[in-house]
């Protein structure tokens, strides 16, 4: 239970609705327990009648005054569990509203190390499945809970109060039918669980097989998907038939207890009438009612229980991912300007889960304005340079000074605003291709838009569809090719006019030509900006004020392209060879 502590600062934020939760409980209860009363009265009026202690008129104005107030605390009752439901269950939306943006704004808030350590499903299922779990603790639990001991206060309260033998004998079977329950409730939550388990496989197993419909279908390998998918189906069936098996024992097992109290009721009930030790024979009626109004309560018992448990688990899963730790956070609390001068010195960064060396002893000085291009081989360690700058990783040796400051000085929000970057794989969102570009920038106009989008050279392209920048992409919409989605990503970074932009291997997919028209649109917009370009085309890196060539994390090579020209090394060769391919074609 100590993990669904945490969930008490939402009952006290909520105190009020909690607070009319209880009172109206404790009111519909008091108002749900008249209904025996007169009934155990009419039939109390009936006896006197039958006995000529009571006249006909009697009789009939007791019935009639019976029959009004029954109704009248019947209504009163329905209406108040209707605001207790509309109190208690209620605060649960809240609650869970509440709970899925923290667990939201915390994924924000964790580093990329995190991503990498879980999956996405399961991610998914913390927000949605367990907070629903919780939810059911927060809401029909608590409301269950307050329900049971009230009406069970209530109720032999009332019982003990008419005959304190009778309720003893009563009770008898009670203790048997939670022990049952909870037994039952205990094995139903088991295989739910396993069950849960199994769909979450299937969800998995579904999930990745639509991602990879391609691939499947390019492979024919459509029967062998088939095959396993059946095998998932059966297994969760065969979880199902057991399941069904134990939810079905409830129904028969609560019938035969009620009917094991009613028995005990009318035996003893009516050994009391006959010897004199009850009066009234309505009594009788009245606690045969009151003890079915206890079942239902009793029985709720073992189903409550497990859902605490279950709430517990899932509140556990979600505390896991609460209590983790940003790897990256800002520790400069004052804002800061940032110019656009980057020094690395002696920087050396090491994946640490697998690891992997990928920049080794780094140092390079890059004054505001200047362009640098970064060459070498696929692994080499081009792509964790820039990640570095924006902080999406700390070095772990050496330092990284952002205008001669060191880069954990710097406002981390202060330094991503002021850096546009584009990644290597250019993500565009399930939204119309406007709002894609749109994303670097908020306040920017649809003018804004299209000036960016044409410098980008994608303008020509999105002026074909149909809907032209109002185009959704994604899922629903339609798929871009991957020079296209690149050149989106690139208008969306130039748009956010950044003093620092950083483009990571962005015009890979895009033949040569509109390679050069973008960077000659380039050499416009980021004329006073400090560019860093990862390529793997000469093309690209051969205007840069400067030069690395990076091989196993390593500077091999630097300087600008006449100076490495002259060296017999990578670079010289990449030219000559990419020199000669343009040639050929
Ligand atoms: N997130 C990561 N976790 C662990 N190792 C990584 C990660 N990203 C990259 N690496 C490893 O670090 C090394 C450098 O990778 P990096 O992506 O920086 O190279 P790159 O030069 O950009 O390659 P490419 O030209 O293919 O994009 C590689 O050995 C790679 O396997």
């Amino acid at each position: 239970m100590k993990d669904l502590k945490k969930l008490n600062k939402y009952f006290i934020k909520y105190k009020y609705h909690f607070l009319a939760g209880i009172i109206i409980t404790i009111a519909s209860q008091i108002f749900t327990v008249y209904a025996p009363k007169y009934i155990g009265d009419s039939i109390t009026a009936l006896q006197g009648f039958m006995q000529n202690t009571l006249g006909k008129e009697e009789v009939k104005s007791e019935l009639i005054k019976n029959i009004i107030w029954i109704i009248a605390t019947t209504l009163i009752a329905g209406f108040l569990t209707f605001l207790m439901r509309q109190t208690i269950i209620v605060m649960s939306r809240h609650v869970e509203f509440d709970l899925k943006n923290e667990i939201f704004q915390h994924y924000e808030r964790l580093s990329l190390d995190f991503y990498k350590r879980n999956r996405t499903g399961d991610l998914m299922s913390r927000i949605s499945e367990d907070v629903s779990k919780v939810r059911q603790y927060v809401g029909p639990a608590v409301m269950y809970s307050i329900n049971t001991i009230i009406r069970m206060t209530v109720v032999i309260v009332q019982m003990y109060i008419i005959s304190p033998k009778l309720t003893w004998y009563s009770l008898i079977p009670v203790p048997l039918l939670a022990y049952f329950m909870f037994v039952l409730s205990k094995q139903i939550n088991q295989r739910s669980f396993l069950y849960q388990q199994n769909l979450s496989r299937l969800s998995s197993f579904s999930q990745e097989m639509f991602s990879g419909i391609r691939v499947i279908k390019a492979y024919a390998l459509e029967k062998y998907k088939n095959k396993e998918y059946t095998e998932l189906t059966d297994d969760s069936r065969k979880i199902y038939m057991k399941l069904a098996v134990s939810s079905a024992l409830i129904g028969p097992l609560m019938i035969f207890l009620i009917g094991l109290c009613n028995i005990i009721i009318i035996y003893i009930g009516a050994q009391m009438f006959i010897s004199g030790t009850i009066e009234n024979i309505g009594v009788i009626a009245q606690f045969i009612l009151y003890i079915n109004m206890l079942t239902w309560p009793i029985a709720s018992l073992g189903w409550v229980s497990t859902m605490i448990q279950e709430a517990d688990s899932s509140q556990k899963r979600i505390n896991e991912f609460l209590n983790e730790v940003p790897s990256i956070s800002n520790l400069q609390p004052q804002r800061t300007t940032i110019e656009g001068n980057i020094r690395f010195e002696k920087v050396n960064f090491i994946y640490e889960d697998t690891g992997i060396h990928a920049l080794k002893n780094i140092s390079f000085n890059l004054d505001k304005g200047k362009t640098l291009a970064i060459l070498g081989k696929t692994g080499s360690g081009k792509s964790s340079l820039l990640n570095l700058i924006v902080r999406l990783h700390d070095v772990t040796s050496g330092d990284i000074y952002i205008d001669n400051k060191p880069i954990k000085e710097v406002n981390l929000f202060d330094l991503r605003n002021h850096i546009a970057m584009v990644p290597q794989d250019a993500f565009l969102f399930s939204d119309s291709i406007k709002n894609n570009i749109r994303f670097g920038n908020e306040e920017a106009t649809d003018e804004d838009i299209i000036h960016y989008a044409k410098l980008a050279d994608v303008h020509r392209n999105i002026i074909t569809f149909e809907k032209g920048y109002d185009t959704v992409l994604g899922e629903r919409g339609l798929t871009l090719s991957g020079g296209q989605k690149q050149r989106v990503s690139i208008a969306r970074a130039l748009i956010k006019d950044a003093p620092i932009l950083l483009l990571d291997d962005c015009l890979s997919a895009v033949d040569t030509e509109t390679e050069e028209r973008i960077l000659n649109n380039l050499k416009q917009v980021a004329e006073n900006k400090t560019t860093i370009i990862v390529t793997h085309r000469v093309s690209s890196a051969k205007n840069a004020d400067y030069i690395l060539i990076l091989d196993d994390g390593k500077i091999v090579e630097q300087g600008t392209h006449q100076d490495l020209i002259t060296l017999d090394g990578y670079y010289k060769d990449l030219f000559f060879k990419q020199l000669a391919e343009k040639e050929l074609n």
